[in-house]
């Protein structure tokens, strides 16, 4: 049980106590604090299962952090970023002697151990105040008085917070923006040494509870970026990971110009991310909540639907990733502008089930569009518009885009007739097979001939198929023979840690070639010899463990 880390006894005695504490660019100027109950005494909540031993371990390694790129060169600098929180939140109210600086750049190593850390953050403990709750006018009310026991944060995110708050990440962290099954968000603030306006911030927190993962396994399975599968059973692991998969989705979302938190700072589970909301604090309201006022409140609905399916298709086309979660619960909405969050399950382009998770956002973007009296178009035809590799990929080429497929829409009926035929045609679409595996696309090579005809236009992934698989992997094998290099993508492993261009270019078009034109017998030589050549490189690959070992140990190198 880990509330035993109450009590000193059950701490595993170092070789020594010192009498005092030393701490970073202060030297030994002043007797360990004791450390506040509210630090000490959280036991893990969520039901989890603590190993004593490394019960913090990990929080103090920051071996494992990520950081947007903006912060690559502050938060690094730990001597500056370091003074930086000592002027801003130190010891400017103490009595306390002015500390003695520290020529040596302090690591974190510097601390002698981890007890000592954690009484060197008990002074910001104060800084935490959750129960200081903002709510937006939109939210449900009961909301707003929530159970405190929902706001007690476990030792070892306490310690993450209090340690984003030494860094100089945010200055304070008020209370839940929202709680939820799988995470709560609490919004923070970043005070500035120069008198310039706060920033607001938004962090979240993924809960590490067993139960809410049940229904992840899904979006898991055949996710490469957790191929390893030794995370599975280990709910801390996982939470990491999810973590940092929103963290590296959002930070995919943001570099391709989608509305969206920018990411900042990520530690083990906790996510620190531009908050999206007014200088006040109070967070932008959920396109559920969002109330379009004015006449033209029609047009205005009309205008953000087509501002979601170009989202949708750039999202897909430039960022390589399906939302598969989508919906007016995931979007915030501020001056006509629609914002995405909630990446952490996206999967990739290619995952098994990428094209079914699609579907099921544009029928949730659709359902919701419709109820705010928004024309819809078909389901069909948004997927066809997504996955299309040609077309624009900006705006306003895309809103263009959409105003088009108004445009060549067969006429229909009008009125009721015309939503009931729309409610068939999405009916059947919503119930068309949708291959699990992009092998599978490739044997139908049937399919392929249907293409251009008007059975082709039925196939739910003629798109992907049109050029993109069936080319894309013959080009590769062509490119094998010539170059005898590309056998990188075929690799599935591109592990989470590692960048993923190499995967997105997996599906970029190519100039075609026109072998799904040649005649038959000739179509299975080339499988054959393909099929061949595959074998005799598979001799000569290095295995992928072996792979990651050379790779890791000639660049290994932090961030
Ligand atoms: N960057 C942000 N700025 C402002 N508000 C945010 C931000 N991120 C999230 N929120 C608010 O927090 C809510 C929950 O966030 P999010 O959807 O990412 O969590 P979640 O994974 O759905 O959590 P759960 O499923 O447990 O509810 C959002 O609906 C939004 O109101
Ligand atoms: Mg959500």
């Amino acid at each position: 049980m880990a509330s035993s880390q109450t009590g000193d006894a059950s701490i595993p005695a170092g070789p020594h106590q010192p009498p005092y504490t030393y701490s970073a660019n202060q030297g030994y100027d002043q007797p360990a604090e004791p450390v506040p109950p509210a630090l000490r005494g959280g036991a893990p909540l969520d039901g989890e299962v603590v190993d004593e031993d490394d019960y913090l371990d990990d929080v103090f390694d920051s071996a494992d952090e990520l950081e947007d790129d903006v912060w690559d060169g502050d938060a690094t600098d730990l001597t500056k970023s370091y003074n930086r929180q000592r002027q801003l939140h130190g010891n400017s109210q103490s009595d306390a002697p002015a500390p003695r600086s520290n020529a040596q750049k302090p690591t974190a190593n510097t601390f002698s151990s981890i007890d000592d850390q954690v009484s060197a953050l008990s002074k910001h403990a104060a800084k935490i105040r959750l129960d200081d709750v903002k709510q937006s006018g939109g939210r449900e009310k009961d909301k707003a008085d929530r159970a405190t026991s929902e706001l007690v944060l476990d030792q070892r995110t306490r310690m993450i917070l209090l340690q984003m708050i030494n860094r100089g990440v945010v200055s304070e962290i008020h209370g839940a923006i929202s709680t939820g099954k799988e995470a709560n968000v609490y919004g923070a603030v970043l005070h500035l040494e120069d008198g310039s306006p706060s920033i607001q911030r938004a962090i979240k927190v993924y809960k590490t509870s067993i139960l809410v993962f049940k229904d992840r396994e899904r979006y898991i399975t055949g996710e490469h970026r957790f191929k390893s599968g030794s995370e599975k059973g280990n709910n801390r692991k996982m939470v990491k990971l999810w973590a940092e998969k929103e963290f590296r989705n959002l930070r995919r979302l943001h570099s391709a110009g989608i509305a969206c938190p920018e990411p900042l700072k990520l530690k083990l589970h906790v996510l620190v991310m531009e908050f999206l909301g007014d200088k006040r604090g109070y967070a932008y309201p959920r396109l559920r909540d969002a109330r379009l006022e004015g006449e033209d409140a029609e047009k205005q609905w009309r205008d953000l639907y087509i501002q979601l399916l170009g989202i949708m298709r750039r999202l897909y086309q430039v960022c390589k990733l399906v939302h598969a979660d989508l919906s007016e619960y995931n979007i915030l909405y501020n001056d006509n502008k629609l914002y995405i969050i909630d990446v952490s399950q996206s999967v990739e382009h290619d995952h098994p089930r990428a094209l079914e998770f699609l579907r099921m956002d544009i029928k949730n973007v659709g359902d919701y569009f419709r109820r705010q009296g928004v024309d819809t178009l078909q389901d069909r035809t948004i997927f066809n518009f997504i996955t299309a590799p040609d077309g624009p990929v900006e705006e306003p080429a895309l809103s263009q885009a959409v105003e088009h497929l108004y445009e060549v829409r067969p006429a229909a009926a009008g009125g009721d007739a015309e939503a009931a035929e729309l409610e068939v045609d999405n009916e059947v679409f919503r119930n068309q097979y949708i291959p699990q595996t992009l092998e599978e696309v490739y044997d139908i090579e049937k399919d392929a001939q249907k293409l251009g005809t008007a059975q082709g236009e039925q196939l739910v992934y003629r798109n992907l198929l049109a050029d993109q698989v069936v080319l894309s992997k013959e080009q590769k094998v062509e490119g094998d023979e010539e170059s005898g290099s590309s056998e990188e993508s075929e690799e599935e492993g591109a592990s989470l840690g590692s960048d993923d261009s190499e995967d997105e270019s997996r599906f970029e078009k190519g100039t075609p070639r026109g072998k799904r034109f040649i005649d038959k017998g000739e179509k299975k030589q080339h499988k054959e010899a393909v099929k061949e050549a595959k074998r005799e490189k598979r001799k000569e690959k290095i295995p992928k463990s072996l792979k990651k070992k050379l790779v890791a140990s000639s660049s290994r190198k932090k961030k």
